[in-house]
């Protein structure tokens, strides 16, 4: 038996450039990622979207704005943990990055991703959600370098896949 945390996890678009910010501390510290981190009680998923990319890189988004990409989840050799990321992507949003006191924002150009500094399962997905796919991926690690197995389907639709989900 898991305990499910929920989380959030934002990339925002520019033409051929993703914007990924270099993680200062706490989980996932000195990797690169989009924005993200849990929701809290008295938010919803959406809002929990919006503030945590504006804590972490002070880019504001609307969160009618914010499209539902993917759902991920990572479980744990011998941790009775699961984290439920909903990942969101835009190209419509507001303000220029700056440093905050979690995440070093930057560009990217698409074709030159720093996965070398990235969880090992970027690299695994990150091709669906540049292909503008819908999908939802499963990771079971060891450790947090090493993945046991994984899945990752494609979806018609991230509405029908929480819609029919047991
Ligand atoms: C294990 O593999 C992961 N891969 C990827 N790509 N992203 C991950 C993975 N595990 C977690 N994440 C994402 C999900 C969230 O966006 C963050 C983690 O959020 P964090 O723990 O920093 O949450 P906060 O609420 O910001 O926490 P603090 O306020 O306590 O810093 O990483």
């Amino acid at each position: 038996m898991s305990l499910t945390k929920l989380f959030t996890l934002v990339f925002l678009r520019k033409e051929d450039e993703i914007l990924l910010g270099f993680k200062k501390r706490g989980f996932g510290m000195n990797k690169w990622n989009g924005f993200g981190g849990k929701v809290e009680p008295n938010e919803t998923i959406v809002e929990a979207a919006v503030r945590e990319l504006s804590e972490e890189s002070t880019m504001s988004v609307k969160p009618s704005d914010l499209i539902n990409i993917a759902h991920l989840e990572f479980t744990f050799h011998d941790e009775p943990v699961l984290m439920d990321v909903r990942v969101f992507a835009t190209n419509t949003f507001e303000g220029t990055p700056k440093e905050t006191e979690e995440m070093t924002p930057k560009w990217f150009n698409i074709k030159e991703l720093p996965f070398s500094n990235m969880w090992p399962d970027d690299e695994l997905w990150f091709p669906y959600m540049l292909e503008g796919k819908k999908f939802v991926g499963k990771f079971h690690y060891k450790g947090f370098d090493t993945i046991l197995h994984h899945t990752i389907e494609e979806q018609e639709s991230m509405e029908a896949f929480y819609a029919n989900r047991k």
